[in-house]
């Protein structure tokens, strides 16, 4: 990864990322943020199901398995798909800081093909902040945690407000999420960037 992409770069005022005080402690599973979400929602019968953990720092760790539902050539991962996972991984850092973000930009090394019925072990964390933007990497594993790398993502997240969601989504998943029992959620999706 040459890291040298227009707009993954970060400016020379960018600063270290800060861990949240109230961020789950490491080792902690973040669980889903949305239960409809295609990369880590549990409702979603052909999504990712991807779950994710808190690592030290801003970082978490995550865990992917490969099922037929995720084929693009036969019996192999799709590359969009290895995109969102690396993607949801991504996105999931924004818990430990306490943000809410969207993904800006995302470049992706496609290293090894990913088989169906592999579990692709994936790691992610913040590298830097500049206002609005937040800097962040992630690779994925196959074998093992320190299996060989197979993808591997920069990416850029910009902080929006919950309007960036109450504005553009479909009026009947807002007023789902913002009726979901789950109180985690809620407080996720609406009290951490009011
Ligand atoms: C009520 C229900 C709420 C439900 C919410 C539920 C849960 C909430 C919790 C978490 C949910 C959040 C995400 C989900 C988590 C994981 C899933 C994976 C993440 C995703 O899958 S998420 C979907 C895909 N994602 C999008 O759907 C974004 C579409 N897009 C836009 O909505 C705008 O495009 C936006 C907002 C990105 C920016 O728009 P904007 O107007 O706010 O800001 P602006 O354009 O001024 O950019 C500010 C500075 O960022 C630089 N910048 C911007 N874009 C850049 C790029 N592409 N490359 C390089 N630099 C870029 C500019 O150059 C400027 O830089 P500078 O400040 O230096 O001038």
């Amino acid at each position: 990864m040459s890291g040298t992409s227009s707009g993954l770069t970060p400016p020379a005022d960018a600063v270290a990322p800060v861990r949240h005080p109230d961020a789950p402690a490491p080792g902690e599973p973040l669980g889903a943020h949305y239960g409809q979400c295609f990369g880590c929602g549990g409702e979603q019968p052909h999504g990712l199901r991807l779950e994710a953990r808190a690592g030290d720092g801003v970082s978490v760790t995550a865990e992917f398995t490969v099922r037929p539902a995720h084929q693009g050539a036969p019996g192999l991962a799709h590359g969009g798909v290895l995109a969102t996972a690396l993607d949801e991984t991504l996105g999931s850092l924004n818990w430990l800081l306490r943000t809410i973000a969207v993904t800006g930009r995302l470049e992706t090394d496609f290293v090894r093909p990913v088989p169906v019925g592999t579990v692709l072990y994936l790691d992610a964390e913040v590298t830097a902040v500049a206002g609005r933007k937040i800097y962040s990497r992630a690779t994925g594993r196959i074998g093992g945690p320190e299996g060989p790398v197979a993808v591997r993502a920069e990416a850029l997240f910009i902080e929006v407000k919950v309007d960036h969601f109450t504005e553009h989504g479909r009026p009947q998943e807002i007023r789902a999420a913002m009726d979901d029992p789950d109180q985690l959620r809620r407080v996720r999706a609406f009290e951490v960037n009011p």
